[in-house]
């Protein structure tokens, strides 16, 4: 799915109304209607009052609709009217019209009257500022944001948290409503995505407003939010006569003593993520994990007792290495010999990204479209510090720019980044902060790559699948607590049935 701007939310906006013949009255009326049926679903109204804080734009607009709709269901509701300017949309005057003809008591906020009552268990609902807040918010505005932070309540906030912006960086930290949960509509926000902001967004729910298919699939952006739609615009379906050639060779390098369990992990994911042969290359204390763990693999041993030569036989297809490596002098001198004559693609993990941090001119030697799986730490020893996310973009992007290399962000929303084209993960949950799931994910990267994927695709599709296994593992009932690395690899093949599976009738 493609992520927009504002200026494009609102070319989309007036798009679906002119190649549907609808009005903007009657877009608010489906969208403002969607976020009430999720109300619906998910808060309970017994005993409680829903408070709807509407300003004097659209976004107020859908809170009248949604207070109305709240209205005819019985539910006890309190509006009250931001009056931060004297202009209001239209579609915002024709809803305040319909909630006054029901009978409604509205209360209006201004300059010198701006104070309010909450009980203990009012549901706060944020309409106040939406895709259109354009600059700082002053005056009582900010104020009354402040107060209702202050209350620690519940709020739901519609399309964005008032304050922040779709796709700018915000100065003014602090002037934000702290939403528990963000029902945005129809596609995510960049600001939506960022760690930095998450304690203004909450949960993101994206609430579809049906908006025309037709506008996403021609309008340009070089951000997106991976979901499963985006995977099968390029998940590759196995065919009969293809047999295990067609899946390349994984090679996997790394391992220490002491940090064998790496490799195993690593191993294990890419047989798991579909490598047709899988060959595993460490320092002679593994050897005999690795053929028991993981029988599927074959193994190769280094010269030394670390990894020190890279001396393996084999003719891979892809290379993926780093994972419990080591970083002593031996391999580091190992690890560019290695360099200077590989030309297999690449994808690089854990100690190799602290000693490309360390020998910076090493980066000269990888191959093009070079996968970088780096976690926070790892990323910013690579690029160097950054004071905010959308400076940390900005050097991922020169740093792929730079050397024509694409980097894998691992977190929540973790994020590849190849030059101008960012794409954000929309699976994955808090189980996955756990040592070992790194390794995972670089051997589903590998495992991936050593098929038909370009890098790019590749790494998509590998934050994709490792997130939406995590996510099936707690479908099957393992807590976020207790997921282990293991159990992400277990869960590869639940993952895949969203794209491959065939049922097999009885
Ligand atoms: N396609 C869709 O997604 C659909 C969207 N819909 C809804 O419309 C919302 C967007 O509505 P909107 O354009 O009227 O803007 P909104 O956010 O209500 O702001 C109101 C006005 O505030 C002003 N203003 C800005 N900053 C300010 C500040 N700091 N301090 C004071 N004033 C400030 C600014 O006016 P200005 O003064 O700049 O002329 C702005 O116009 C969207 O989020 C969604 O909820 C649905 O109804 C239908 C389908
Ligand atoms: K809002």
């Amino acid at each position: 799915m493609k992520i927009f701007n504002t200026s494009q939310i609102q070319k989309w906006d007036a798009y679906t109304i002119k190649a549907e013949q609808i009005t903007s009255l009657d877009l608010m009326e489906r969208a403002a209607t969607a976020c009430f049926d999720w109300l619906t679903e998910h808060v309970t109204f017994h005993n409680r009052r829903i408070c709807f804080f509407c300003g004097v734009g659209n976004n107020g607009g859908d809170g009248l609709v949604m207070a109305r709709k709240c209205l005819e269901k019985g539910y006890a509701v309190s509006v009250y009217i931001v009056h931060f300017s004297s202009s209001q949309s239209e579609d915002f005057k024709k809803n305040l019209q319909r909630l006054i003809d029901l009978k409604a008591t509205i209360n209006h906020l201004v300059e010198d009257n701006s104070s309010f009552n909450l009980k203990e268990s009012d549901l706060i609902i944020d309409a106040i500022f939406g895709t259109g807040m354009s600059r700082d918010i002053s005056g009582f505005t900010s104020e009354i944001i402040q107060l209702i932070n202050q209350t620690g309540k519940e709020v739901i906030a519609i399309d964005m948290p008032s304050g922040l912006s779709t796709s700018s960086l915000l100065k003014n930290d602090g002037m934000v409503i702290k939403a528990s949960t963000t029902l945005t509509f129809q596609c995510p926000k960049l600001n939506l995505l960022l760690p930095d902001y998450f304690k203004y967004y909450g949960e993101v729910v994206l609430i579809n407003i049906g908006l025309s298919e037709s506008f996403s699939s021609v309008e340009p952006s070089s951000m997106f939010y991976v979901d499963a739609n985006f995977i099968k615009s390029f998940f590759i379906k196995r065919k009969k006569f293809d047999h295990k050639g067609t899946f390349g060779h994984s090679l996997l390098i790394g391992g220490s003593f002491g940090k064998i369990g790496a490799i195993v992990l690593a191993t294990k994911a890419a047989i798991g993520a579909g490598s047709g042969l899988t060959t595993a290359f460490i320092p002679k204390c593994g050897y005999d994990i690795l053929q028991t763990s993981v029988p599927e693999a074959m193994v190769e041993i280094d010269n030394d007792l670390e990894l020190a030569y890279f001396n393996y036989k084999v003719n891979p297809t892809v290379i993926g290495l780093g994972m419990g490596m080591g970083t002593s002098e031996k391999t580091i001198e190992g690890f560019y010999r290695f360099l200077k004559h590989n030309s297999t693609p690449l994808v690089i993990d854990a100690d190799a990204i602290n000693i490309l941090s360390k020998k910076p001119s090493f980066l000269e030697l990888l191959p093009p479209e070079t996968i970088l799986t780096p976690h926070p730490k790892e990323l910013e020893r690579l690029i160097g510090k950054w004071s905010n996310d959308y400076e940390k973009i900005d050097l991922m992007t020169d740093f792929t720019e730079k050397h024509n290399c694409i980097l894998v962000n691992k977190g929540a929303n973790t994020l590849v980044v190849y030059k101008k084209e960012k794409y954000f993960n929309s699976t994955g949950n808090p189980g996955l902060a756990k040592g070992g799931s790194g390794d995972v994910l670089t051997g589903m990267i590998t495992g991936l790559l050593a098929q038909k994927y370009t890098a790019l695709q590749a790494s998509i599709l590998g934050i994709y699948l490792h997130g939406k296994a995590a996510d099936c593992a707690l479908e099957k009932g393992i807590s976020e607590e207790s997921l282990t690395a293991s159990d992400v690899i277990q869960h590869i093949d639940n993952a895949f049935a969203f794209f491959s599976s065939k049922t097999i009738k009885k």
